[in-house]
């Protein structure tokens, strides 16, 4: 369950996470961290090459770093970098969190200088999966029946 205490965990879960971002060439640090059902934290960070598409941001670091160890429970996700506004997962890792969580799942963007003065929660920007990619393609649409002109 989402306490506020799992909460605070999971936000400062990222932070640690981006000490280990591998990022020599956008110099762009990006932690992630989601919780599971059990209350466990799986955390990840922004991983690049020097062929530059070959980079893998922080929070499909934690999602495979998850999934692969057979976990796909995931309740949250807090997402922060070292800049002091929220950013926000780009367009292929907001596609992978779609096949994994649920579309209310909610996703913490937190600002470098989290607890900001004055800001509401600090500054977090508080989202949902399927808020960041609304309309989206997702499993289950593969599992709808099919005109039969397509391939049987
Ligand atoms: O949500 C984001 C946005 C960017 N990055 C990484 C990718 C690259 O290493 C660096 C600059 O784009 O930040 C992430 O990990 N997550
Ligand atoms: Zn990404």
């Amino acid at each position: 369950m989402l306490t506020e205490d799992n909460r605070q965990s999971l936000i400062q879960a990222a932070i640690q996470a981006k000490e280990y971002a591998y990022s020599p060439y956008s110099k762009f640090r990006v932690g992630a961290a989601f919780l599971c059902t059990d209350d466990t934290i799986v955390n990840g960070a922004n991983v690049e090459n020097a062929s530059w598409g070959g980079t893998i941001c922080a929070e499909r670091t934690a999602v495979v770093k998850a999934v692969s160890e057979g976990r796909k429970d995931f309740i949250a996700l807090a997402v922060t970098s070292d800049i002091a506004v929220p950013i926000s997962p780009c367009g292929i890792c907001r596609q992978v969190l779609r096949e994994f969580c649920t579309l209310d799942m909610p996703v913490f963007l937190v600002p470098v200088d989290y607890p900001k003065k004055d800001a509401k929660d600090g500054g977090i920007l508080e989202m949902t999966v399927g808020g960041l990619l609304p309309y989206s393609f997702g499993p289950e649409h593969l599992e709808l029946p099919r005109q039969p002109t397509g391939p049987q």
